[in-house]
């Protein structure tokens, strides 16, 4: 009887749920795909890997307009066409929360400044971006510069040895510029192995974390505390926590020795000094546990999508010898290919390679979606409307195809960042950091940090690869990553 009871209301509970589903797609007035099933949705059609997520989507997408999937029993729309985004762009108060996967990051600690709200945001926010202002990027060259030296030096035991996935190294230079201008990496706590581990480890748990998106059965805390995800996603956290509030104390011990004039050092700040100097709202101290929460979401944040981006940069410029060659001769007219220290005087004049980097974030831009929570309903320009509490996911990866812009839009063409091309087009269509109030404010750390790599690794060699484009293999995970790493072979450059 209460079974039957428990089953009755359970069927009604989907029914109705569908029902639901159906009437907001309907006022949405988007196009969904055919067959959605109830509770699943449209999930049936992305079994298998992100990869084949991500191309099943741009798939869809060639239908020309925005459109609207059923992830599990929830309604979500895709958007990636000029009649919709600027129009939610400029409605942007309407959805200043992030979509409800993005809880899940909260796995790496309570206070993620990606999804927070409210005072513990504005808090953290008000530190990092004085840690990230144009007076205080100066005070990471040195480490942006050495660590990109150390890692062409490593390259040299590949020169000579056919193509090797590049990809490990980029981890690795990567993580130790995080650590090193977050948190003033330590050389007697970490050395090169606990690097690798620590950076491992990391990037276990996001990719958990990120897993936890792509099984609508585990969206409930109360089924996933019980899943093997959630073990081993705890065990790598723990992990990264305990490193990183190590790393935490040792700077300030050393922050207060400096103070009191204790010790001597040449450097002059890195990101979390910033939390020793400032107060909370309330006049307390950020703890190491507030520290702590706040690096793992920089490093989430800054972490795989620079690696993505380095990463797709020397896949383009490898696959493409004439557009390597014409970004080593900027640097070599501008003497700039004997230096083994770039400044940001130096970084400005090198047009093409931002053209070449600007193009590479249009294709492969490391954040392909973005998500948000409608939190008041919207009329669109289409008389269709969306309903308060839905989420909607802005497709960048589209956004940045659109053919109207760019006419040949799957073409790796730097030419589209000239001056004169850039001034023709909606802010729209290139925005691979995001828009408003929530754009990544880690943006100009993000693209020093790569110039200055790039200018080192191209100074230095010359990049080959037998792949091309039609071999990638495109997948949407926390950042876009190619499945097929970063193969490549490298020739040392001749110095003039
Ligand atoms: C090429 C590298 C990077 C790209 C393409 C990128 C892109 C983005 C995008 C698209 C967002 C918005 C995400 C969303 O709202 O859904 C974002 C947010 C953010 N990014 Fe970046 N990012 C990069 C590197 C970094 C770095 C190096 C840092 C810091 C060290 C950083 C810190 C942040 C933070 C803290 C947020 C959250 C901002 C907020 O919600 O208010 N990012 N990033």
């Amino acid at each position: 009887m209460i079974l039957s009871a428990i089953i009755i209301v359970g069927v009604l509970f989907l029914v109705l749920n569908f029902v639901q589903c159906l009437i907001t797609l309907k006022k949405s007035k988007l196009p969904a795909l055919p067959v959605v099933l109830p509770l699943l949705g449209h999930t049936h059609y992305f079994i298998g890997s992100t990869h084949v997520f991500f191309e099943k989507l741009k798939d869809i997408a060639k239908i020309g307009s925005s459109f609207g999937l059923f992830i599990g029993p929830f309604f979500t729309p895709f958007l990636y066409d000029l009649n919709i985004v600027p129009h939610l762009i400029k409605s942007e108060n309407h959805i200043q929360k992030k979509a409800q996967q993005y809880n899940f990051l909260r796995a790496l600690g309570k206070r993620q400044i990606f999804v927070e709200t409210g005072v513990p945001y504005k808090e953290s926010k008000r530190v990092l971006l004085h840690a990230v202002s144009h007076a205080n990027l100066r005070e990471y060259f040195t480490s942006f510069n050495t660590i990109a030296q150390n890692f062409v030096d490593d390259l040299r035991s590949k020169v000579g040895g056919g193509e090797f996935n590049m990809e490990v190294e980029l981890y690795f230079c990567i993580v130790s510029v995080l650590l090193d201008t977050i948190m003033g990496l330590d050389a007697t706590i970490m050395s090169r192995d606990e690097i690798v581990l620590y950076a491992k480890e990391f990037t276990d748990s996001i990719t958990h974390i990120f897993n936890r998106g792509f099984r609508i059965w585990l969206y409930p805390d109360f089924f996933y505390k019980f899943s093997s995800l959630y073990k081993m996603c705890n065990k790598s956290v723990a992990h990264t926590r305990k490193i990183t509030g190590k790393l935490i104390i040792k700077r300030k011990q050393k922050f207060e020795a400096f103070k009191r004039n204790e010790e001597n050092t040449t450097r002059t700040s890195v990101f979390i000094d910033k939390y020793f100097e400032s107060k909370k709202d309330d006049g307390s101290e950020f703890s190491v546990e507030d520290i702590t929460d706040d690096v793992l979401s920089l490093m989430g944040a800054g972490f795989e999508t620079t690696v993505s981006s380095l990463g797709f940069i020397i896949m383009m410029l490898a696959i493409n010898q004439d557009i390597q060659e014409k970004a080593f001769n900027e640097l070599k007219e501008k003497q700039k290919n004997n230096k083994r220290y770039f400044t940001t005087e130096d970084l400005n004049e090198l047009p093409y390679l931002d053209q070449v980097i600007q193009e590479t974030w249009r294709l492969y831009p490391p954040i392909a979606f973005m998500g948000r929570q409608v939190t008041k309903d919207i009329d669109l320009p289409n008389g269709g409307h969306l309903k308060k509490g839905i989420d909607i996911w802005f497709f960048l990866a589209m956004l940045h195809r659109n053919p109207k812009y760019y006419p040949e839009p799957e073409i790796f063409n730097p030419d589209n960042f000239l001056p004169e091309r850039v001034k023709e087009r909606p802010p729209e269509v290139f925005m691979p950091f995001g828009f408003g109030t929530r754009k990544c404010f880690g943006n100009i750390f993000a693209k020093l940090v790569i110039k200055t790599t790039l200018c080192h690794l191209v100074t230095n060699y010359q990049f080959h690869t037998t792949t091309t484009v039609k071999d990638f293999r495109l997948a949407f995970e926390f950042a876009m990553k190619n499945k097929i790493g970063v193969p490549v072979s490298i020739k040392p450059r001749e110095k003039i």
